[in-house]
């Protein structure tokens, strides 16, 4: 199947003819001319985008496929422009073993988006089976327990970095220190399950000092080994100096991106997370560094939890928001305000990701590159609504918050969403095999 489009607007701003091909983007021209066999869109001065790379996702299988499966999150996924994602290793059983890692590969067959399969440690891993499959990355490494208590010491994570430096393979590290935790914060809890828990009690526990102290340590260690170090979900402006000075790229989440702790009480276990929401002030320094080009990416930390889950006290739920399907809604509607440029929405869903994790034909709209693309227009925004979202647990931390949607989304030169419903067979690839 091939498909023209007609007078796209590019990011930068240039209006071009695209056309693909077995896959492929075949050409990028002033006008290229029709075949028979294409399927035209006039896109008509539409916003046409590289399919965005979400870096960071929980799909949960094996193990807890009440809160998502490959199905469900990848039709998220694509309803949202999200085309390529990489799944996280806390599930059940961890993937921590070249075993388990072929058991997450096969379930993954169930995707509709391509995706990359990272692998984890834990006391227990296996690292000459894991090294020996097709992993897209070592991580999300804990370095502090979150969903999945697979929090690890200093001394492996050490040999961790180490062993991923022999194998070339960058780490994603979940940069918390639990020794800067605010014990005293359980005690504030006023009790309340659900949304009438207080999740600012969690931001005031897993203090923000805690994730600059982590991220220095773990840049430390990589630079011993000779690693590439990958922050995931830097929710401090610290957080991302430390990154930063140190060498490392890092990744900001929509939810540290666009809400805070004067969000959390409203919120109450479905504002909690690791890390948590911060200030109003750190949230909009966060904001800016994303804007200036200190964070690289955003990832998502797509971490469905069922309401059921959610609605107990706030030391009980589990932590965690879905966020892939939102992602890209939530930054075009920032751009259509003139906050953030489409150039630089592009390079932290789609260029930069495929640059620091190494996917020479994703992220760009080129000729040779894969044909995941995303066709929206700018200008149509719509409210977010957790009923409308494709996500099992049914729920979104962005209730009410504007969001430009894709009119339609390409995997491969397929069509997987038509602006409407998620359309085809599942067909996505790891893109590591
Ligand atoms: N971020 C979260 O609060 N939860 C994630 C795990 C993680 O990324 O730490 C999850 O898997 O639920
Ligand atoms: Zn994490
Ligand atoms: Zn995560």
């Amino acid at each position: 199947m091939s498909t023209l489009f007609r007078d796209a607007r590019l990011a930068d701003g240039r209006v071009r003819d695209v056309r693909t091909a077995s896959g492929r983007i075949a050409s990028v021209a002033e006008s290229v001319a029709t075949d028979p066999q294409d399927r035209v869109i006039d896109a008509d001065e539409r916003l046409l985008l590289p399919g965005a790379i979400d870096a960071h996702v929980h799909f949960r299988e094996p193990g807890h496929d009440e809160k998502e499966t490959w199905t469900t999150g990848s039709r998220s996924a694509v309803a949202g422009g999200v085309t390529t994602v990489v799944d996280q290793p806390n599930t059940t059983p961890p993937t921590v073993t070249g075993d388990a890692f072929d058991e997450k590969a096969s379930l993954a067959a169930a995707s509709s988006v391509d995706y990359g399969i990272n692998g984890g440690v834990t006391p227990d891993w296996d690292p000459a089976s894991l090294f020996d499959r097709p992993l897209f990355a070592l991580g999300e490494v804990f370095l502090a327990d979150s969903t999945g208590d697979m929090g690890i010491d200093a001394s492996l994570f050490a040999d961790a970095v180490e062993r991923a430096a022999d194998a070339d393979v960058v780490v994603t590290v979940h940069a918390e220190d639990a020794e800067l935790f605010d014990e005293s914060a359980r005690e504030r809890d006023a009790g309340g399950t659900g949304h009438d828990a207080d999740a600012d009690v969690w931001s005031q526990y897993r203090a923000a000092e805690a994730e600059a102290a982590a991220v220095e340590r773990a840049v430390d260690v990589g630079a011993d080994a000779g690693a590439d170090i990958h922050i995931a979900h830097t929710s401090t402006p610290e957080g991302v100096d430390a990154a930063v000075a140190g060498g490392a790229t890092c990744e900001a989440t929509p939810h540290h991106l666009f809400l805070s702790r004067e969000d959390a009480t409203d919120l109450g276990t479905y504002g909690r997370m690791n890390p948590p929401l911060r200030s109003e002030e750190r949230r909009s320094d966060l904001w800016q560094r994303l804007v200036a080009g200190d964070i690289d990416i955003v990832a998502t930390d797509h971490a469905p939890h069922t309401r059921e889950q959610k609605d107990a006290g706030l030391w009980d739920a589990p932590s965690g928001v879905p966020g892939v399907e939102t992602m890209l809604p939530l930054l075009l509607a920032r751009a259509k305000q003139g906050e953030i440029s489409y150039e630089r929405v592009r390079d932290v869903t789609a260029a930069n990701v495929a640059s620091i994790f190494d996917l020479p034909r994703k992220g760009r709209i080129r000729e040779g590159y894969d044909a995941d693309l995303v066709l929206v227009d700018p200008d149509d925004s719509r409210e977010i609504r957790g009923d409308d979202l494709h996500s099992k647990c049914g729920w979104t931390p962005f209730e009410g918050y504007d969001g430009v949607f894709p009119d339609l989304t390409l995997r491969g030169g397929d069509v997987v969403y038509d602006g409407e419903a998620v359309v085809g067979d599942p067909a996505g690839e790891n893109v590591r095999a």
